[in-house]
């Protein structure tokens, strides 16, 4: 990874509209991008988050602030993002007429490989993200998922030395989600794509990113490696229930979880200090109130726990 940074983002603010119901989108925003590293963007629903990636892609030009690529400038070199970096926006309706293949091989042609190269640099990616049953139909003509995926598949194609991928795996099927990841992370081991993912998929991006920035309210409130965020914000765990039925709550032990509890429905969600969980937990699968649990798990702080710590919302958090 070496020191090479492939964005410097600094002081980058950029309001959407104008007048009282202007919206301020990015507020000041401060990152380093490093050359090889997945790095996440997570936050809540409207935190500016495709504003931000927008702009790392010269889609949409900040109204104060800098953006450096690999040194160089992007307001001096507009099309810098556009050479350099394959982007995948939320909705992709450019493509939709055409064949996927076609699709993916025009764009491997439009990224300078030449027609043999761009046929198997094709063939290999639509293999890749199990894509080649639809490969003759129009995109239009495809379900949702199989759309999205195609359209990764032209994000991905001709391997740009960047990826900016705005929620790639929403509406996936577990075994797209699966080959996308594994792409995602084949790209960045063997070549040192540098690879800028929005993502709601707490759980799944856990797995594949080095570093995350999380932003609220257009700002940047932290940044650094799951690990460090997971160790800096809480030594807690989560003790998570699913009753069966209404839980006993004369049982003492369920009462004191009841007053700690997240509840939804028949789902308790309880943050904890390690030894109180695992006392908890060791009364409930030996009492009565067994008979009431459906499942349950204990876990150690997640991404997800991160966010709640430092004051977001969870209502967009998608865990699976
Ligand atoms: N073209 C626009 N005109 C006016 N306001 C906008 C525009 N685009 C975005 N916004 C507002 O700017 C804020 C940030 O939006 P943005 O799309 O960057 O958020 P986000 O974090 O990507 O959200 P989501 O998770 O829902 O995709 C929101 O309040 C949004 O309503």
């Amino acid at each position: 990874m070496g020191g090479v940074l492939s964005y410097a983002v600094r002081g980058l603010t950029r309001r959407h509209g104008v007048g009282e119901h202007s919206v301020l989108a990015n507020d000041g925003i401060d990152l380093d991008v490093r050359q090889g590293e997945v790095f996440g963007v997570l936050g809540p629903n409207g935190a500016g988050k495709t504003t931000l990636v927008r702009q790392l892609m010269g889609l949409l030009r900040p109204d104060a602030g800098t953006i450096t690529m690999f040194g160089r400038d992007v307001r001096a070199e507009p099309d810098l993002p556009s050479r350099l970096a394959g982007y995948l926006g939320q909705a992709d309706l450019a493509l939709a007429e055409l064949p996927v293949a076609t699709a993916v091989g025009t764009t491997a042609r439009m990224r300078g490989l030449s027609r043999a190269d761009a046929r198997s640099a094709r063939d290999a990616i639509l293999t890749e993200l199990g894509l080649t049953e639809v490969a003759h139909r129009p995109l239009s003509s495809l379900s949702g998922g199989q759309r999205r995926l195609a359209c990764v598949a032209t994000a991905l194609v001709g391997d740009r030395p960047v990826l900016i991928l705005d929620e790639p795996t929403t509406g996936l099927d577990p075994v797209a989600r699966r080959a996308v990841w594994g792409a995602l992370q084949h790209r960045r081991d063997t070549a040192g794509t540098t690879i800028v993912l929005i993502t709601h998929n707490v759980l799944e991006a856990e797995s594949v990113l080095d570093r995350v920035a999380v932003l609220e309210a257009g700002r940047v409130i932290a940044c650094d490696t799951p690990g460090q965020l997971k160790a800096s914000v809480s030594g807690d765990v989560r003790l998570d229930l699913a009753w069966r039925h209404d839980p006993p709550t004369d049982d003492p032990t369920i009462a004191m979880l009841a007053g700690l509890a997240t509840i939804r429905g028949r789902r308790w969600t309880v943050r904890m200090a390690p030894v109180a969980a695992r006392e908890a937990l060791g009364r409930l699968t030996t009492g009565a109130a067994f008979a009431a649990l459906d499942d349950f798990s204990l876990a150690t702080p997640s991404l997800e726990d991160v966010y709640l710590t430092l004051g977001g919302a969870s209502r967009d958090l998608e865990r699976t």
